[in-house]
């Protein structure tokens, strides 16, 4: 039993998610981030690697005072649960994440974080530990389903986002890509990690849906899954 987990991401024409020393950038326009915080509201949960609380310190709260009434009727909490993968608990407690709009925290952390670390993080979010060394995300979306997600959006970085198609844990990909020029051999892409070697190990996507929003292109491409 596991969320039905989307990724949704901005990346500049050559395939950047941030600059190379992993500065937040602006590559959607006031269209697109429109969408992101209607898919955001829409959801259950919100998903980022500790990498990007670190470098962007997100907040990832609904914005529109209407979907967060929208929610409100419908029961639920203004944001989605918002959830960190942190396999060290290196989460400050005064991260925006934690602290911005009410709602439900989860930290995910490994066997292998520091204790005083995690106690602090308790008491301001709900601590999981789901793996030894690193977050084991398959036990993670468990985690996520019993507290009765269903649909869970990943924000980003590259790196969770590469873990999660690693695990096979990705049921579809959402890319916003806008009009600019990032470069460089070391910015951040959609999904970093060590890569797939095989091509029979790529994920197989199907595109789902094409689209002008702003000066740029929406992609939505559906997770082929295995036969
Ligand atoms: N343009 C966009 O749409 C977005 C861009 N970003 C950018 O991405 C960059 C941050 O990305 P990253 O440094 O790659 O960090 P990340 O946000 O992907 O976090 C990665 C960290 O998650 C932890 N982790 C624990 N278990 C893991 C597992 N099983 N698989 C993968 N990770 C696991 C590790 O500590 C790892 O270093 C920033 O520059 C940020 O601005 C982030 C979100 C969206
Ligand atoms: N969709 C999108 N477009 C961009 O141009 C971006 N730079 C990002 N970045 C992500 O948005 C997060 C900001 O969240 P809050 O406004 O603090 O709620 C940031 O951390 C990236 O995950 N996304």
């Amino acid at each position: 039993m596991r969320p039905y987990v989307f990724v949704n991401l901005a990346m500049s024409a050559d395939g950047k998610i941030s600059t190379r020393e992993r500065r937040q950038v602006k590559i959607s326009g006031a269209d697109d981030f429109k969408r992101v915080d209607e898919i955001k509201a829409g959801s259950d949960g919100i998903m980022v690697g500790i990498g990007t609380v670190m470098a962007d310190d997100p907040s990832l709260t609904v914005k529109s005072p209407e979907l967060k009434a929208a929610r409100r009727a419908r029961g639920e909490d203004e944001h989605p649960l918002r959830v960190v993968v942190d396999s060290m608990a290196r989460t400050s407690p005064d991260a925006d994440i934690l602290c911005k709009g009410a709602g439900q925290r989860v930290v995910a952390v490994s066997a292998a974080a520091p204790a005083g670390r995690v106690e602090a993080l308790r008491e301001k979010a709900e601590v999981v530990v789901v793996g030894e060394k690193g977050v084991d995300l398959t036990l993670l979306m468990h985690e996520l389903a019993t507290r009765g997600v269903k649909r869970l959006m990943v924000e980003g970085g590259g790196t969770l986002i590469w873990g999660l198609f690693k695990a096979g844990l990705v049921d579809e990909l959402i890319t916003y890509i806008g009009s600019t020029v990032i470069g460089g051999v070391d910015a951040p892409t959609p999904a970093d990690g060590e890569g797939f070697v095989r091509e029979d190990e790529f994920p197989r996507l199907e595109l789902a849906g094409v689209e002008r929003v702003d000066d740029g292109v929406l992609l939505r491409w559906v997770v082929k899954k295995e036969e």
